[in-house]
């Protein structure tokens, strides 16, 4: 028998859409980017041949359209790992839950989604302006482990070796390691992207080892995991986003990856805030990657 999800917990507005997305069963796009600032959603959209649809709520902007004939959509997701927690979510309702009986439907339908974001390198020799793939995505925010399976998708050995390496705090969620979808990583990419291992942080602050008026609580994090290698594997980055959604992706049958511009090097101490320009040449470069 199918199961029926109650008005509580999948909450539809009185227009048919999601919640929070406000996005309708039918403006799903089965091709997704997504972004974390809004303003970035219109950057990508100005590629699509056309616009069918501009929805905003909240911080969750989407534009729908198509390109090269298929249908395509761009959302911004806002800051966050929770957030990641009701956009996958959310996409996956409307992907999966038929919104007028509220069952789920028997057929699984699954998504492709690129994460285009900004981030941190944690290695010296990864500058601003490098375009990082997070072929495993690191998560520091303990979302996924709210959710059964969650070790049946995790590398469970590398986890063990980064708490070992890095002195573990108690306090904080326990590290979760998921590997982006290897045929998505291949399709976008080339030599001209470094594959390296995303760390998503809880917050941009403290939880990246940034000290600016308080002291951390542990300091030496940032050189702890620049120093980690874990089956010749090195840790490459910081976002607040990528493991999220690789783990949600991965529990649901979807496909995902992050690809992110280095916008601040922790190691040598510089960062630019004028990053537009390789924002929006990674953004071409992926979409013309996605949709051939
Ligand atoms: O540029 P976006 O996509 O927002 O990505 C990064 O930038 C934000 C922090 O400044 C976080 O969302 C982080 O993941
Ligand atoms: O250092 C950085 C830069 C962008 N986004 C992050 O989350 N961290």
């Amino acid at each position: 028998m199918a199961k029926t999800i109650e008005s509580s917990e999948l909450i539809i507005n009185s227009d048919g859409s999601v919640f929070h997305l406000h996005l309708k069963p039918e403006q799903l796009a089965d091709k997704i980017i997504l972004v974390g600032d809004p303003a970035r959603v219109d950057l990508v959209a100005e590629h699509f041949d056309s616009i069918d649809f501009t929805v905003q709520s909240r911080e969750f902007r989407t534009m729908g359209g198509t390109l090269r004939g298929e249908r395509i959509m761009c959302l911004s997701h806002g800051i966050g790992p929770d957030n990641i927690d009701i956009v996958v979510n959310e996409l996956d309702a409307l992907a999966n839950v038929d919104f007028v009986t509220r069952e789920v439907k028997d057929r699984r339908r699954s998504l492709q989604m690129v994460r285009i974001g900004t981030s941190g390198s944690l290695q010296p020799d990864i500058p601003v302006g490098t375009p990082v793939i997070a072929v495993k995505s690191i998560g520091f925010d303990g979302v996924l482990n709210y959710y059964a399976g969650r070790d049946e998708v995790a590398d469970l050995d590398y986890e063990r070796a980064l708490c070992s390496h890095t002195g573990w705090n108690p306090l904080w969620a326990r590290p979760y390691v998921v590997a982006s979808d290897p045929g998505l990583v291949d399709q976008i990419g080339r030599d001209d992207m470094v594959r390296g291992n995303t760390i998503s942080a809880v917050g941009f602050y403290g939880p990246q080892g940034r000290e600016l008026r308080l002291p951390l609580a542990n300091p030496d994090i940032n050189s702890r995991l620049e120093s980690l290698s874990y089956d010749s594997q090195r840790i490459t980055n910081y976002e607040m986003e990528s493991a999220p959604l690789q783990g949600l992706s991965l529990l649901m049958g979807h496909r995902a990856m992050t690809v992110c511009s280095i916008i601040a090097n922790r190691m040598n101490g510089n960062a630019t805030p004028n990053y537009r320009t390789a924002v929006e040449d990674l953004i071409a470069t992926v979409l013309d990657r996605f949709v051939s």
